[in-house]
């Protein structure tokens, strides 16, 4: 899979790139991720300026829709495979995990990040990319969006889990809509706080039968709207 950032802050995605599951997809290839700095397609203008005040007034700034446009349409023809272009907005179809292994089953992705207020609105109109939302809350830009749906794209894709198996295992994957049950590890005891007996006992069927009951009333407890859904795929 080859993913496109297009972003006004390149340079935030730097420690994320560098770092274990995603810099070790990239080093084996697995998934190629290039960064496009957007105020270099705004060469000709003063300081490179890709924002500008809205018309009919109205708080802060906007993206400008041409160097947006040059700047995507001059970042697709870098590579042959069409891309599926993403932008990011808190307006979007909501992301999860449905949309999230939809998305890995594609061979490129173009990711637009905005800043201050977005993008002109031409920026949808001329590139009519899908718009997603990572949750109801507003960030400072896109590009925190657009690495939440790295992350979670790329974990998807084949080879990148040492254990094929754990993606499929997840909460929210497919088949999986419960919440998972609570794990535990050494030591098997902490400030009085010690591993469920159950665990330690060997017993494959009574762990299995704990960790169902666990995951029902976790879920229970926090994610009741869960409960009453058909399962994911
Ligand atoms: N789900 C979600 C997306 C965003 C978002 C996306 C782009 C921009 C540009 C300026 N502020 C932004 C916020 N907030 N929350």
């Amino acid at each position: 899979m080859r993913i496109d950032v297009v972003t006004l802050f390149p340079a935030i995605f730097d420690s994320y790139l560098t770092q274990s599951l995603l810099h070790k997809a990239i080093v084996r290839g697995l998934v190629a991720i290039e960064r496009h700095d957007l105020r270099a397609w705004a060469e000709d203008s003063p300081h490179h300026k890709v924002d500008d005040k809205p018309f009919g007034g109205g708080p802060g700034m906007l993206i400008q829709v041409e160097p947006t446009v040059a700047c995507v349409r001059e970042v697709e023809t870098m590579h042959p495979t069409p891309a599926r272009r993403i932008l990011l907005t808190p307006q979007g179809k909501r992301f999860d995990q449905r949309l999230a292994e939809d998305l890995a089953g594609s061979d490129r992705l173009l990711l637009l990040c905005g800043r201050y207020e977005g993008f002109d609105q031409r920026v949808q109109d001329i590139l009519e990319p899908e718009e997603i939302s990572v949750g109801d809350f507003v960030l400072n830009g896109g590009e925190v969006a657009a690495m939440t749906i790295i992350d979670a794209v790329v974990r998807l894709l084949p080879g990148v889990l040492g254990d094929e198996n754990s993606s499929r295992d997840d909460s929210f994957s497919r088949g999986n809509r419960l919440l998972e049950f609570p794990q535990y590890t050494r030591p098997r005891e902490f400030e009085g706080h010690s591993v469920p007996e159950v665990l330690l006992s060997g017993d494959h069927a009574a762990i299995a039968a704990w960790r169902a009951e666990q995951t029902q009333l976790r879920t229970q407890a926090r994610r009741q709207d869960l409960l009453g859904e058909e399962p994911n795929g």
